[in-house]
């Protein structure tokens, strides 16, 4: 991302031509939008060009090997005035290689979320019928289809059939079709083949249907779906609710579970509703998203080689209709609150057999599995959150382009890791999952615990990330010693020359390690910017060059 930013911004558009998805921000950063509105530029309110992903199917070379092309010119620059080639240039080497390999492996260019940039096409699928996938699309779902058969004929141990009942079950280690065998277990080790008279090619069927129609976005995605689903199946185990509710309860909630996001196209509903989507059109702009989830369920569930509820009576198709509608509304976090309060009311004088008590418990537990990738391994909840990140941005940026209000916790400019989830965690995550604690005891070590670890965790990074601030100072006004102990300076340092505007080509710094007192050894740092800058000015005043080097000995 760095050398993106890096590359010359006229001469980079007229250079990767229009097979090139760019951005363009101005001054102070923001997005704007390339239209004949634009304002015209000066001196001092250029604008900054970025190109973000280039398709790899056009004939101009693509911009990884803009990327490596720049790389080298950078490389033979720094070696003649170091007269070596710096470890760091391996590490921008090797960023520069993956970065390249994903540009070139990835069809839809959905690793950015970018396929979807106009809110109305993103409705294509809905608005239009059933979209024909592409061959490559139809071949791995055929693969997948294939593969998820024969998986399914083998035996799955018993050891990762109890696993697959605890929260700690790590979804990064595991395959769709995998995770299509693992849903398949399921719905057998809670009876519900046998209790439902469901024939297993048509729960197959269901399966595979329910894969296919989620989208290849960050986040709202297949995997996302199956966690939810895996975390709604450990519950169910570590709460004995198999002995305290219905099977045709369980079997709504998991199957709420299952479809609770079925085709979300990756922007909200905030997003639907000012975006005046075609979703937000057709459900007057109550719960779009959450109402189309159900619809697509509901779509699934109507052809009959994928029904798993045609053998029920006509009672119970209607109970799991009535059930698998409220749970999956339910997920709409604009009913977060009301909710909880039900909830909270009932919690002290909680009864099993009440009905409406059944009904607010079974929308909590679908909620609960929702948003319970904090309460995994921080292995395995720290990549949802970036995967998050990335789908809020996305919708940020579009929200920019287009002139719509820009949600603010998903604004990059506002939020950072650490700010989002240590709010998300004290004011939604707590709140809900000690409540449900209340209920069941037992869960406190399974899910209230690691929340708690997470906001530990977060809280240092946000203190950690203040430390930095102490790094740049010391960098920039070449004072002797700071402070610090976060792990990501680098990071660090390219954001600020995002935030300022610079373009810093390198820098070097070693640390001692175990040491909280730490000096630095040597930092080079050449960079170019603006002279209007306050930063590059202080630089400035002292080098008389675009250059600055600072380095020192401890
Ligand atoms: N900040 C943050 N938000 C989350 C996390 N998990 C879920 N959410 C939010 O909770 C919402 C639940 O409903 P959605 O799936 O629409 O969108 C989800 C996110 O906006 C998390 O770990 N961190
Ligand atoms: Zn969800």
């Amino acid at each position: 991302r760095c050398l993106c930013r890096t590359l010359r911004l006229f001469q980079a558009a007229a250079e990767v031509g229009p097979h090139h998805i760019l951005k363009m921000y101005n001054r102070k950063g923001s997005v704007v939008n390339i239209s004949p509105q634009l304002e015209p530029n000066t001196k001092e309110s250029y604008y900054q060009l970025e190109v973000v992903a280039s398709d790899t199917q056009s004939e101009r070379p693509p911009l990884s090997y803009l990327c490596v092309a720049q790389l080298q010119h950078l490389e033979s620059k720094v070696i003649e005035e170091m007269g070596r080639s710096p470890e760091i240039i391996g590490e921008l080497k090797s960023h520069v290689e993956s970065f390249k390999r994903k540009l070139e492996s990835v069809e839809h260019l959905s690793w950015m979320g970018l396929f979807k940039e106009d809110g109305n096409q993103q409705l294509s699928k809905f608005s239009s019928g059933p979209k024909t996938p592409q061959l490559s699309m139809q071949e791995e779902r055929q693969q997948i289809r294939r593969k998820f058969l024969h998986l399914s004929s083998l035996q799955v141990t018993e050891e990762l059939r109890e696993h697959l009942k605890t929260p700690i079950f790590d979804n990064w280690q595991w395959e769709e079709a995998e995770m299509l065998v693992l849903l398949q277990v399921m719905f057998t080790d809670l009876d519900f083949l046998v209790a439902f008279h469901i024939e297993l090619e048509v729960l197959q069927n269901f399966l595979l249907e329910v894969y296919c129609h989620y989208n290849n976005i960050p986040f709202h995605n297949f995997q996302h779906c199956f966690c939810v689903t895996q975390m709604m199946y450990g519950l169910i185990w570590l709460t004995d609710l198999r002995g305290k509710l219905a099977t045709i309860d369980l079997l709504i909630m998991l199957t709420s579970a299952l479809c609770h996001d079925l085709d979300h196209p990756g922007y909200n509903n905030v997003y639907q509703i000012n975006a005046q989507t075609d979703l937000a059109l057709r459900y007057n702009d109550i719960s779009p998203l959450e109402n189309h989830h159900c619809a697509v369920a509901f779509g699934i569930l109507s052809k009959p080689e994928c029904n798993i509820l045609k053998n029920l009576s006509s009672d119970q198709y209607k109970h799991v209709r009535a059930g698998m509608i409220k749970c999956i509304l339910a997920t709409d976090m604009a009913k977060h609150n009301e909710i909880l309060n039900k909830f909270k009311v009932m919690q002290p004088v909680f009864d099993f057999t009440n009905k409406d008590h059944k009904e607010v418990l079974m929308k909590i537990m679908v909620k609960v599995s929702d948003i319970s990738n904090e309460a995994r391994p921080m292995a395995v909840a720290e990549p949802w959150l970036d995967c998050l990140l990335q789908e809020f941005f996305n919708q940020s940026d579009t929200e920019k382009l287009k002139g719509l209000p820009v949600t603010p916790f998903m604004d990059r400019d506002k939020v950072s890791k650490p700010s989002s989830q240590t709010s998300f965690i004290r004011f939604v995550l707590l709140p809900l999952f000690t409540e449900l604690t209340k209920l069941f005891p037992c869960l406190e070590q399974h899910i209230l615990e690691p929340v708690r670890r997470a906001l530990n965790y977060y809280s240092e990074m946000e203190r950690a990330s203040k430390d930095e601030k102490e790094l740049f100072c010391f960098v920039l006004n070449y004072n002797t010693q700071f402070s610090s102990h976060s792990k990501s300076k680098q990071a660090f340092l390219f954001t600020i020359c995002r935030k300022t505007q610079w373009s810093i080509f390198h820098f070097i710094y070693k640390f001692p390690q175990n040491t909280t007192q730490k000096k630095c050894t040597k930092v080079s740092v050449f960079c170019t910017g603006n002279e209007s800058d306050k930063y590059f000015r202080v630089q400035h005043k002292r080098q008389q060059s675009s250059t600055l080097v600072c380095s020192r000995q401890t």
